[in-house]
């Protein structure tokens, strides 16, 4: 049992029915995407309650991904939008009221790392000591994922999958294979599993259990061996070996069909990520542009999403793979006006110059777009600029280097409950 949920006005430890063990938040279980007034009160399953999620991982000190645990939900969503208000600085922007979904339960995606033995493997993460902790359990995975991981367990000792020793000295003998399993799961249920192994010396022996696999798993759809040879804390290498008929995953979003391939981004909490999309459909209606760029576009959440009948919509994502994905997805839905280009966001600068559209969408990693891009965008003939950022600092220092484009509105989407981290959509117009 990793997560109860505690009422910070009784103070009772309790469980919500109707939730797996590990599983328990203030929201009830399908409750849909809501906006949190900050400082507010309430009962579980109402916004912005002062109830508190529980787990037992963190109690104990296994694990502390989870920095704001022990601040109730309704804090940690009022102390976000207060230091992205103070970060921009923006006179005169306009907040909406920022969007939540649950708070416990939101993760589509699972890294874990494998640890202990053959026939006693461990999934989860490594303690400062190095040693394995066991996160099958844990609450910010939906229930239907948690359910995954006793097959997989058990998969890993029938294959015979040695789990690889990452803290063996760095020149000793390297032991063990099996680094990581990445588990995604999609909004109808189905799974993407990557096995991120050593070498590709087990691939035969996952081959020849696979369909034990996906008896006990009917959902799982995309199965891929990742080839990552260092002994080094990146997550997965550049190889990947798909084994099934299917190469990706369909994240449904929105009444979107998006196309997720093994190595492609999508955000971590889907549900959000549907309001996301949502609310810069909105914007971008409201301006209704004629040219409309989407630079860092993934596998094309927001292109498709603001795609509409004589809008020339182009999307721009180094990833060649997810280019491939999100072409795909357009073609599939008849929309001609649409077009995906495999490309760095910051080599658009000259075409900026010439030919900028009416409008552009960035939704950069966390690092930000950079001066040379933000003054491009500033410099340039576009009227509007939507900013999706992961990070708030680096999208102020953005903004500073684009002063003749305005914030005008503005929203907090909580990706990322019990973190610090939050995603923010920014809607900029030429001042
Ligand atoms: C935060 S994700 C956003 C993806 C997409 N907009 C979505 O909603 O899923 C950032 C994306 O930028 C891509 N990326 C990173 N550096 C890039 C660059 N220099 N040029 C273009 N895309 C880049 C990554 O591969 C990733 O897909």
């Amino acid at each position: 049992m990793a997560l109860g949920v505690r009422d910070e006005l009784t103070a009772p430890a309790r469980g919500l029915p109707g939730h797996g063990t590990g599983r328990v938040g203030p929201w009830p279980a399908g409750s849909q995407d809501r906006r949190a007034g900050p400082g507010a009160r309430g009962a579980p399953g109402s916004p912005g309650g002062q109830w508190r999620v529980q787990c037992s991982h963190y109690e104990a000190g296994r694990c502390r991904s989870c920095a704001l645990l022990e601040t109730p939900y309704a804090t940690q969503v009022a102390d976000k939008q207060e230091q992205v208000a103070r970060l921009l600085d923006a006179p005169g922007i306009e907040w909406l009221p920022p969007v939540t979904g649950p708070e416990s339960g939101f993760r589509n995606k699972a890294k874990m790392v494998v640890s202990g033995t053959i026939d006693a493997p461990v999934l989860g993460i490594l303690d400062p000591a190095g040693r394995g902790v066991d996160l099958t359990d844990c609450g910010l995975y939906p229930p239907a994922l948690q359910a995954v991981f006793a097959p997989l367990t058990e998969f890993v000792t029938r294959a015979r999958l040695e789990p690889y020793q990452v803290t063996a000295p760095r020149n000793a003998p390297a032991r063990g294979e099996l680094k990581y399993v990445l588990v995604t799961i999609s909004p109808d249920d189905e799974f993407m599993v990557r096995f991120v192994m050593r070498s590709t010396e087990a691939v035969a022996r996952i081959r020849k259990h696979l369909p034990w696999l996906r008896a006990a798993l009917p959902g799982l759809v995309v199965v891929t061996v990742n080839v990552q040879p260092a002994h080094a804390a990146v997550l997965e290498g550049d190889r990947e070996i798909v084994l099934t008929e299917r190469e990706a995953l369909t994240m449904r979003v929105g009444g979107v069909p998006l196309q997720l391939r093994p190595q492609s981004f999508f955000q971590t909490n889907t549900r959000v990520a549907a309001a996301l999309y949502r609310q810069a459909r909105e914007w971008v209606d409201d301006v209704s542009p004629a040219g409309l760029w989407d630079l860092y576009c993934g596998v094309g959440g927001f292109a498709l999403h603001c795609a509409a009948p004589g809008r020339a919509v182009a999307g721009i994502e180094l990833s060649a793979e997810a280019v491939a994905a999100a072409s795909a997805t357009a073609a599939g839905l008849g929309l001609t006006g649409v077009t995906f280009e495999a490309g760095d966001a910051g080599a658009v600068v000259g075409r900026l110059a010439e030919s900028a559209p009416e409008m552009v969408v960035v939704n950069p990693p966390r690092r930000g777009i950079g001066p040379e891009l933000a003054r491009a965008l500033d410099a340039s003939e576009a009227r509007h600029v939507l900013y999706s950022s992961c990070n708030a600092t680096t999208l102020a220092a953005d903004l500073a280097h684009m002063p003749g484009l305005r914030p005008v509105r503005g929203v907090l989407l909580d990706m990322f409950p019990q973190t610090r981290h939050y995603e923010v959509l920014i809607h900029l117009t030429r001042a």
